[in-house]
């Protein structure tokens, strides 16, 4: 019982930072591509900013939420499948894994200098993690299901 404290804890701290760089990667990506500095450095600053919260922050924080979530699956007595809820949760985390390897994808054509998403794209799929972090938090945590 100590243990699944500490390790919902990890778990809680890991989603608090890899949900930070979901929220603000997309927003750099809309100031990316509506800066009209195309080239110089501005391009060369918006690209070292992305990659640095994509690999020294989202990467990390991504596997540990999946290594303590998992754990914590693990952990016998924790998750009830009979109820609803651990489903909504899985594919709201699964949605969540897809919105940062989207985001990733979206990275390397800014580098490339191939995309083609608008800034107006860019906001609407900021919206993504915020819609599925309230389907994750409801599931977990007031399970009306
Ligand atoms: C990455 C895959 C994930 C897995 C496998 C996973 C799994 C779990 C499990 C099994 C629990 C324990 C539930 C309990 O103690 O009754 C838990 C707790 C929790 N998870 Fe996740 N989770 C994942 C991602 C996330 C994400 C992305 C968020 C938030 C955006 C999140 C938020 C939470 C919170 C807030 C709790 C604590 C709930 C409480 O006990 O009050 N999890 N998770």
């Amino acid at each position: 019982m100590d243990l699944y404290v500490w390790i919902k804890s990890l778990h809680v701290i890991s989603v608090i930072a890899w949900m930070a760089g979901l929220f603000y990667l997309p927003r750099l990506f809309v100031y990316h591509v509506e800066s009209n500095a195309v080239s110089g450095e501005t391009e060369a600053l918006f690209q070292t900013m992305e990659r640095r919260l994509l690999r020294a922050i989202m990467n990390p924080a991504m596997i540990s939420s999946w290594i303590f979530g998992l754990w914590l699956v693990m952990t016998p007595g924790i998750v009830d499948w009979s109820a609803f809820w651990p489903y909504t949760k899985l594919a709201a985390i699964l949605g969540m894994t897809w919105f940062h390897m989207w985001c990733a994808g979206q990275r390397k054509e800014l580098l490339a200098g191939t995309s083609t998403t608008t800034g107006r794209r860019y906001r609407m799929m900021n919206e993504v993690p915020t819609l599925l972090l309230l389907v994750i938090v409801f599931s977990v945590i007031a399970r009306p299901f």
